[in-house]
């Protein structure tokens, strides 16, 4: 099976080199700085779940350069989306499916879009994850999990020959046959914990000791719930429960990836998380006010 990682990130290059471990033929198609970084320091994983170097990673600058692939695995942020198009498109034409892993939802569409709806799979993660300043992914999560299923039927084969893979590989991969509501349930965890975290600066100890502040992140999954029910995506009080649960049961220190990115003074995907909620929520004539009201806090450090 050929993997093209498109955004080496830490989440490409973490998968990514957990599908070579597995057996995978993986290319990383990244952009002109990543490829030198990569070529100076090589591409290491040191991770919780046991370390791994890439031996000579495979790295491409544009996808013109690759023959044909089974699948793009695509973990690049929401901002950079649109400036992958051109890649994602090359690699579809020559036969590839898509994975796209970035939190959110509006990619899904605008990627079905652009792409075909049989070219693009449903696909989330569970990992704390980030690089450091070889470029090399720090995994400290004791979680690393990859959900992914077909969005539409013509997509059994491609899963079916991830499942195969997922047996040799040193990540949890589970093939869901309900991805729609995956993505969701994901979207309504990372809109309250990013908004949570990001807007107050603080990981969840402190957001949990206050009510006040707890009740923030209930009622924005409230919200994300609602927005849901109006897309006809099943989502419960019993999700929002265990969402809540969840963030009760973290470590303290345990923070977003949003808010990590506003520690490292990083662009934000504020717009592509909470914006998008608002968008598909205006379209529905639904009001979310306190998901509005954390993404008007963030706004200011959206740009690096
Ligand atoms: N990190 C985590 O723990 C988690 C992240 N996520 C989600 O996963 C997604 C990716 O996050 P993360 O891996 O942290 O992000 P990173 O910023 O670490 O990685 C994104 C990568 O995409 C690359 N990129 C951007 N545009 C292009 C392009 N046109 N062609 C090739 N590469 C490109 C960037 O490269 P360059 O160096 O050139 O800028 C960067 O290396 C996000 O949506 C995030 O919310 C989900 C769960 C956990
Ligand atoms: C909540 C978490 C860590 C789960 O993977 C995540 O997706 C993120 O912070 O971006």
């Amino acid at each position: 099976m050929h993997i093209v990682v498109i955004g080496a990130g830490a989440l490409g290059a973490y998968f990514g080199g957990r599908f070579e471990e597995a057996g995978a033929k993986v290319t990383f198609l990244v952009r002109k700085k990543r490829a030198e970084q990569i070529q100076n320091h090589g591409l290491d994983i040191k991770s919780t779940k046991g370390d791994y170097a890439i031996k000579n990673p495979k790295i491409v600058t544009n996808a013109s350069e690759i023959d044909a692939a089974d699948l793009v695995f695509l973990s690049v942020k929401g901002y950079h989306l649109k400036g992958a198009m051109d890649d994602v498109k090359q690699l579809v034409e020559k036969g590839a499916n898509v994975l796209p892993v970035l939190n959110g939802i509006e990619h899904v569409s605008v990627l079905q879009e652009q792409l075909g709806r049989d070219a693009v799979l449903g696909g989330l993660c569970f990992i704390i994850a980030t690089l450091n300043n070889k470029g090399h992914v720090e995994h400290s999560s004791a979680f690393h999990n990859l959900v992914f299923g077909p969005l539409e039927p013509a997509q059994t084969t491609i899963c079916n020959q991830l499942e195969e893979l997922s047996k040799q590989a040193n990540i949890k991969m589970i093939h869901s046959k309900a991805i729609s509501l995956e993505l969701w349930k994901k979207y309504m965890y990372i809109t309250a914990f990013s908004g949570i975290t990001t807007a107050t600066n603080l990981p969840i100890g402190p957001i949990c000791d206050y009510k006040e502040t707890f009740y923030v992140a209930e009622m924005i999954l409230q919200e994300m719930k609602r927005l849901a029910n109006k897309y006809e995506v099943e989502l419960t009080d019993v999700d929002v429960e265990k969402a809540k649960k969840n963030f009760m049961n973290l470590n303290r220190d345990a923070t977003s990836s949003m808010h990590q990115d506003r520690r490292k003074n990083l662009t934000l995907e504020v717009d592509h998380l909470h914006g998008g909620a608002l968008r598909l929520a205006k379209a529905k004539g639904l009001e979310l006010p306190f998901t509005e009201a954390v993404y008007g806090l963030i706004k200011p450090f959206e740009n690096a």
